[in-house]
Formats: structure tokens, sequence, C-alpha cells
């Protein structure tokens, strides 16, 4: 049940599960389930409004056979103060029941909308990485939308009109099966307008969301980017892009409307049909005296009835394939299974504060069914020990900070934290023992003490504020004019990237992991910034079994062991003054890093300079600013 989207590059990528049509129903179902007095009171509710539009009709037809037989005036006024009675009624039930429905669907909607949520939140991490946060988000936005839209407006006069369409054709069988199989005849004019309608609209209902959304996107990077707009003195050309785009969203809506009204031509082309094929049904039946007038008459105002509710169910039959769509990734997302618990990880302690042993095995790692990206890397962290990985870009460092931190799974191989595999200790104690800062620290909105209480609910205040001067961020934080109490991330105060990192660095000293991983590239090698990141990265793994993808070389040579990796490879491994001995890779990096000034990091003369170095086969990692 997972469905695959094809990636630029022509591969398909395993994304989240969508639900069955069959899965889909039983979730709703058990979700109705759970309201049972909702749901009986939106049922109820919405069957009598559809019963109560049929007493018109069928009052209608009694008159008239009444009148023919003769009928005295009062009798006639009585039968119009039922039509009155009942048209009122049914006005009060119907938008009673679209109450209800709509109050049950938001209920419905809300509770699995949370379950998404959550279970998105607790994803394994292996799959959140396969699957990419772009699906998630799309689905906890897009689809969450697309589904509230019908729930919210369509969606309760939907069901209405099916009641409606489902208790009016019983009514015409009810009075004549005859007059009801006439009925019948407009069923395949309606399926042949609704086939031609859904095999163009689906494909323009695309194309709008595409249009609408670039010239959406034109705006926003126009509104953005507005003083390089105004300093290149492109003003008119960004307009005329938004013009162009606006014309395109334009004529595509335009379209819509035409293809509406074409629909709507065919839509009353079969209710033609109906209504034609009902009344000479019922003109033959009169004549062969097989039933009255009055009988014939309500059948045709029956059918009549039918026209606003087939017309609305063909409208919306669209919008509610499509939310039937969005429903369905949304119950495959909320129908996941939780992280994978410990097996038997009860037996094994987490000895925070403990420095523990690390080993890793990759014997090959790929990224779904692409190239092999690792191979053949053993590699053993002892307690306590700082090792930094180096290499050129892309020779799988990230990938291996990855597999460390237990965020992705080698394809074969496995990893350990004092000899117990972390599939043995399940994701929640992997999360506490190891953890990972990535190249994109998230700054969550919210005030300052919120975010660093993510990693302990519990720390105090003064906890806090400790941890934030720990990695060096005394002068920034002490001059917030709330403090802690600062709001920062979207809406508030905006962190630069170094503050963040050292947010991030705060964060790890709360969390206590005893293994961290550092995959931070933030600030410029040899600017203050990236001696400040280095000092608050040494003071937060201070203890730690530390593995450092070292996008700097000052963060290598200030660690116990330096790995060289390279083409997926552990090329070579040592002490910094080792490797520099050696003379192999990591010194020529490391020269043509320093060049033309290779003093010996911890030396107080100067910052060491990055140089691109011309001929040299290796190439410095890439530094993310
Ligand atoms: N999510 C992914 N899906 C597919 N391939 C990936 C993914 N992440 C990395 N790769 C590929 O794996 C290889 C190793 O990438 P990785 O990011 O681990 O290298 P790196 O040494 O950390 O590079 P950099 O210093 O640029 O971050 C590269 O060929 C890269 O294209």
């Amino acid at each position: 049940m997972t469905d695959g989207a094809t990636t630029t590059d022509g591969e398909t990528r395993q994304l989240l599960p969508t639900a069955t049509p069959r899965q889909t129903w039983a979730a709703l179902r058990a979700e109705f389930a759970r309201l049972p007095a909702l749901s009986a009171a939106a049922g109820t509710l919405l069957v009598a409004a559809a019963a109560a539009g049929l007493v018109a009709p069928w009052v209608l037809g009694r008159l008239v056979d009444d009148v023919i037989a003769g009928s005295t005036t009062t009798r006639v006024l009585g039968w119009a103060g039922v039509i009155a009675g009942a048209a009122l009624l049914a006005g009060l039930l119907t938008a009673a029941g679209a109450a209800v429905a709509a109050r049950l669907g938001e209920t419905v909607l809300a509770r699995l909308r949370e379950r998404v949520l959550d279970r998105a939140l607790h994803l394994p991490s292996a799959t959140l990485e396969r699957a990419g946060t772009g699906d998630l988000v799309a689905r906890a936005g897009d689809d969450v939308a697309v589904v509230t839209n019908v729930i919210t407006t369509s969606g309760p006069a939907f069901v209405g009109a099916l009641l409606s369409v489902v208790l009016t054709a019983a009514g015409l069988f009810a009075l004549d099966w005859r007059l009801g199989l006439a009925g019948l005849a407009a069923a395949p004019a309606y399926a042949l307008a609704l086939r031609w309608y859904l095999a163009r609209s689906v494909p323009y209902y695309t194309r709008e969301r595409v249009a609408t959304g670039e010239r959406a996107q034109a705006m926003a990077d126009a509104l953005r980017g507005a003083p390089t707009v105004r300093a290149y003195r492109t003003e008119d050309a960004h307009v005329a892009r938004i013009a162009d785009r606006s014309a395109l969203a334009r004529d595509l809506s335009l379209e819509i409307f035409n293809l509406h009204t074409r629909f709507g031509l065919r839509i009353n082309r079969s209710e033609f049909v109906g209504l034609a094929a009902v009344l000479l049904a019922g003109f033959l039946l009169v004549r062969d005296d097989l039933v009255t007038v009055g009988a014939a008459t309500t059948a045709a105002l029956f059918f009549h009835r039918l026209f606003n509710p087939v017309g609305l169910l063909l409208m919306e039959s669209d919008s509610v394939l499509q939310a039937g769509a969005s429903l369905a990734r949304l119950v495959g997302v909320s129908a996941l299974p939780t992280a994978p618990e410990a097996r038997h990880g009860s037996s094994v302690t987490i000895g925070r504060g403990e420095p523990a042993a690390l080993e890793v095995i990759v014997a090959e790692h790929r990224y779904d069914r692409g190239p092999v990206v690792l191979r053949d890397v053993a590699l053993r962290l002892a307690p306590g020990e700082r090792v930094a990985l180096v290499g050129a870009s892309g020779a799988g460092k990230s990938t291996l900070a990855g597999i460390v931190a237990g965020i992705l799974t080698p394809t074969t191989g496995s990893v350990s934290l004092r000899g117990v595999p972390l599939a043995d200790l399940g994701e929640h104690r992997v999360r506490r023992e190891i953890a990972l800062i990535s190249q994109e620290v998230h700054v969550f909105a919210g005030s300052l003490a919120d975010d660093l209480r993510l990693a302990d609910p519990d720390a105090t205040d003064a906890d806090l504020a400790a941890a934030l001067d720990r990695v060096g961020a005394t002068a920034w934080f002490r001059t917030l004019p709330d403090g802690l109490a600062t709001d920062v991330g979207e809406g508030g105060r905006r962190l630069t990237a170094a503050q963040a990192q050292q947010l991030a660095l705060a964060r790890l000293l709360l969390a206590d992991p005893t293994v961290a991983v550092l995959d931070e590239a933030t600030a410029e090698a040899g600017s203050a910034g990236a001696r400040d990141l280095d000092r608050a990265a040494a003071a937060a793994t201070a203890g730690r079994t530390t593995l450092i993808v070292a996008h700097r070389l000052s963060q290598a040579a200030t660690a116990d062991r330096v790995v060289v990796m390279e083409h997926g490879r552990i090329a070579e491994q040592g002490t910094h003054d080792q490797l520099l001995a050696a003379g192999g890779r990591y010194s020529r990096l490391w020269r043509s890093w320093r060049t033309p000034d290779p003093v010996l990091p911890g030396e107080p003369t100067g910052p060491p300079r990055p140089r691109p170095s011309p001929g040299e086969d290796v190439a410095l990692p890439a530094v993310t600013a």
C-alpha cells in the first residue's frame, strides 16, 4: 500500500503509504462509531429532511385527483396547508441536518488530523528520511485543506442530495414500477455527461492549481526580494512575470467556467430525457387506467425534484473524488505503526553522563535503489573519544554521521552502542542516547526558553541560562529584551545562523546524550564566528563520545582522531599529527587549507585561511553559510 513518485532523475522513490478505498472507509466508519450520538443525529436529520421533501409532490398528486373528483375548496386549502407545513419542516430539517453533519465531519477530521500529526512526529527517522518531509507537509497541509473544504462547504449538501436521490427514486418506484423505470431512462445520459466532465475537469483543475501556485510564487519572490528587485531596477520585469502568470491563471479559470456551462447543458439534456420518459409513461399508464392522473403528476414532480440534487452530485463529484484521494493519503499516515520500541531494551541501562563506546560496521549503504555511497566502513568510537570525519564533498560523511546517529539504517551493516545494536535499543532510547546536530538547525517559533526546553522539559531557567553561557551565547542572549521569554523563530526575533547553531549546542547540553554527532557547517572557516562555534562545540561535547563532520579543518585538528573519507570508504585515519607526518590525503588537504601560513592549531598567529587549491584533486568540504 505504498505509492511511488517519480523524481526528476526518473527514479521511483517510495513515499508514505496511501490507504486503499476499503481501508479509508473502515477508518471513517470507526471514527463515526466513536461518535454514535452525533452520527445518529446527523443521519436521522438528513434522512428526515429528504423524506419531508417528498411530501409536497405527493400531496400535489392527491390534490389533482381530488380536484378531478370534484373536491371542496376547504379540502384543497387543507392540502395547501400540508404542503406549506412540509416545506417549512423540510427547510428546518435540512438546515439542522447540515449543521450537525458539518459538526460531525469537523470532529472526525480534527481527530484524523491529530493522528496524522502524531504519527508524522513519531515516524521512525529512517522512514521520515526516506519519504522526505515534503510529502508529509503536503499531507498535513494541502490534503487536510482539501478535505476540510469539502466537509465544511459541499459535504453535508452532497450527503443530503445523495439521500434525496435515493429516497425520491424509491418514491418513484413506490408509485408504480413502470414510472420508476421511466425515470431510470435518464441514468445513461447522466453517466455519459459525468464521464465527459471528469475526463476534462481533473486535468483542468491540476493545471489551474499549478498556475495559481506559480502566480503566488512569483508574487512572493518579488516581495521577499524587494530590495534586490529595486537595486537592479527589475520592477517592470517582475510585474510582467506576475502579469503573465496571472493571465494564465485567469484564462484557465475562464475555461473552467466554460466547462461548467457545457456540463450544465449536458445535465439539462439528461433531465429532459428523464422527464420526457416519465411524462410519456404517465400518459400511457393513465390512458390504460393503470395509475391515476394524480400519481402521474406526483411522478413528474418527483423526477423534477431530482434535478437539483443530481446536478449537485454531478457538479461536486470531482471535488468529492479529490477529497477522497486526500482522505486516503491522510488515513495512510494515520494507520502507520509508531516507531518500534526496544525489543529487549529493559536490560540496557541508560548511563547518562557515562561515556560509551559506539561501533559502526557498514558493508554497504545505498539510498533506495541508488548507487552504493558507503562501502566497507568499520569505525569504533571509544568512550569519550572525539573523532572528526574529513573528506571531499560527496565522500559520504553526512551519510555515515546519519547512520551513527541512528537516523539512517545501513543497507547492510549494524551500529551498536555499548555492544547493543541500535535496533534493539528502540527509537526512543536511541534518540535519548545519541543526539545529532544536522546542517539545518530549526528554531521553533516560541520563546527561547520553550525552544531550549524541547531538549529537557524539566530544566529550570538557571539551567537554560547556564547552557547558553557554556556555548558562548552570553553576549547576545543577555541583551535580549525579555531574556529567555523572548520570542524567537518564525514571527519572533530572527537568530543568525551562528546563534541558531549555539542554540542547538545548548539543546545538546541540556539533552545530555551519551553520544554527540555534529554535522554543522555554519560559519565560514577562519572567521571569528567559526572559532566561537568550534569552542562552543568543544564545550557541548566535552566528555561525550563524539563524531564530528569537520566542515572546517580546525575542527579536525583538535579531535582525538581524524578519519578521512573518500568515495564512500575510509581512506586513512589517525591523529592529526600522525596524518600530517604520513604525508597522505589529509596532509594535502591541511596544507591547501592553511597555505600560505601552515601554523598548527592553537597557535595564536591568526586564524586559518581557506584557499582554493588549483590542480589539487582534493576539494575542500562544502561549507553551508
Ligand atoms: N537523501 C539522499 N538520497 C540519495 N542520495 C543521497 C542522499 N544523501 C546523500 N546522497 C548521496 O550520497 C553520497 C554521499 O553524500 P553525503 O552527503 O553523505 O556526502 P558528504 O561527504 O557529507 O558531502 P557534503 O560534505 O557535501 O555534505 C553523495 O553521492 C550524495 O549524492
